[in-house]
């Protein structure tokens, strides 16, 4: 794992932006196809595309309701430990979305006059969940349970199969957990537009969340304004800040958990002690070959891992902000003084203990983060992404007739005297009954 000097580092970033805006050129032609050719052939496209990526030889997409129920029944009775974890660690997220459910709101300024805004669950939701690398059981749970809690009709699930046809049963089981409608066996690019557009057996979405590799958050991209989107929520990401309070040990098994999950996630620890750096590297370099997925870690830390070593901490944050990570780990004596001091963040998590995977599997808050520098603008998945909100406007007769002159100067202002004419002709027509 590379150490740099925080100049160093800033010099460098400016050409990996350059580099991956190249690559993405190449990316659209590929998913631009596959788009095409699900809206033009549907199904038919879909299963081609699945024996493709996926070398699964399946004739329907559909996960059946017995193959689900036994699934369900099977890790149920298999797998209690298991079980009983996703079922408390779902009851943690819903406890935790209810808290994020806004209500609407009604107020009178004046007597007469109500305004308010009124919220209304999306009708149908299309969740993805990632399956090419690893399965996802509680990617299910994260992104479910925000659906359920704001109220959606129907919330469906699209996920690569295996290459015998199946989906893992403890991602079903998680989707029965969580409260799920339907499971669809499809992923990639060719799984968003099936979402965004509708085939002969997955229904149209009016909103697709979840995470997914390049393939999907580049089809997220293109099929928007079709279809709502959440966030670009791609490679995982975590920014670790430490000092030498905290075992060396700790970061470097932290940063490995996010380089598990491809060869494109980042790992970066933030540090202002050199000596400790070079800690950190000795670490992550003895704790790579003991990890399972050692070869997928093992080319992430070479491509995007790195301990950057700032000369104070306000530049560590100012760098942070920066960098805008997924997940910040700030780890050291002063974390707490630092969380007021962060701008931009998927997710916080604070103190040596607050480890995060923690935050992938159990506390509540969301896993699905934005990436990529995002989280300057946008926040994690919530119940909020799965509602929308109507403005709504009460005037009595009393009320429009004392305004009424007001509104037409404006509209007639804007040369728009046919908006006009709606106030007017009721001025008039009280003028004239009185
Ligand atoms: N941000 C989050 O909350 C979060 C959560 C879980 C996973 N992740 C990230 O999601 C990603 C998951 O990626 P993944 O690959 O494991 O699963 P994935 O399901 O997102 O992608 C696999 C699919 O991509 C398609 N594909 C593969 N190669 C292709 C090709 N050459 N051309 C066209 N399509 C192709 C296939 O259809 C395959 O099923 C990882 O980067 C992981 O870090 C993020
Ligand atoms: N860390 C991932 C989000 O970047 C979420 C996840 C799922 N499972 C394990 N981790
Ligand atoms: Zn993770």
């Amino acid at each position: 794992m590379q150490i740099l000097r925080y100049e160093t580092y800033k010099q460098n970033v400016a050409k990996t932006e350059k580099a991956t805006q190249l690559m993405q050129q190449n990316l659209d032609e590929q998913v631009l196809e596959i788009i095409r050719a699900v809206q033009e052939r549907g199904d038919e496209a879909a299963l081609t595309y699945t024996q493709k990526f996926d070398k699964a030889d399946i004739t329907s997409l559909s996960v059946s309701e017995e193959e689900w129920d036994r699934a369900f029944d099977k890790v149920k009775q298999e797998q209690p430990a298991l079980f009983k974890a996703l079922t408390e660690a779902a009851e943690n997220i819903r406890q935790y979305q209810q808290r994020t459910k806004e209500e609407g709101f009604q107020f009178s300024p004046q007597p007469g006059i109500r305004l308010g805004q009124k919220i209304t669950p999306l009708e149908r939701v299309g969740v993805y969940v990632p399956g090419g690398k690893a399965s996802y059981p509680s990617t299910v749970l994260m992104d479910v349970i925000p659906a359920v809690v704001a109220g959606v009709e129907q919330v469906v699930i699209t996920t690569p199969p295996r290459s015998d046809g199946t989906i893992d049963s403890v991602v079903l089981t998680a989707a029965k957990i969580a409260g799920a409608d339907h499971v669809y066996k499809i992923g990639g690019a060719q799984a968003v537009a099936a979402l965004a557009y509708g085939t002969e057996s997955v229904p149209k979405a009016d909103k697709i969340v979840g995470p997914g590799s390049a393939f999907v958050a580049r089809a997220k991209k293109w099929v928007f304004g079709d279809v709502a989107i959440d966030i670009i929520a791609g490679p995982s990401e975590i920014c670790a800040f430490a000092d030498n309070t905290v075992p060396p040990s700790y970061v470097a098994a932290d940063l490995l958990s996010q380089a598990e999950h491809a060869e494109d996630a980042t790992s970066i620890c933030v540090t202002t002690d050199a000596a400790y750096a070079e800690e950190v590297q000795k670490e992550v370099e003895r704790q790579i070959p003991l990890l399972e997925r050692a070869v997928i870690i093992r080319e992430s830390i070479q491509t995007n891992g790195k301990i950057i070593i700032c000369d104070e901490e306000a530049q560590a944050i100012e760098l942070i902000n920066t960098i805008a990570p997924e997940h910040l780990q700030l780890m050291g004596e002063r974390a707490e003084e630092q969380v007021e001091k962060i701008k931009h963040a998927g997710a916080i998590f604070i103190g040596p203990y607050s480890s995060e995977p923690l935050g992938d599997y159990f506390a509540g808050p969301n896993h699905t983060l934005p990436t990529n520098g995002t989280a300057r603008f946008s926040s994690p998945l919530g119940v909020y992404d799965f509602m929308k909100k109507s403005s709504t406007i009460h005037y009595s007769k009393e009320r429009l007739l004392d305004y009424a002159d007001t509104i037409i100067t404006i509209a007639e202002a804007e040369g728009l005297t046919g908006h006009a004419n709606a106030i007017r002709i009721r001025k008039e027509n009280n003028d004239a009954s009185s």
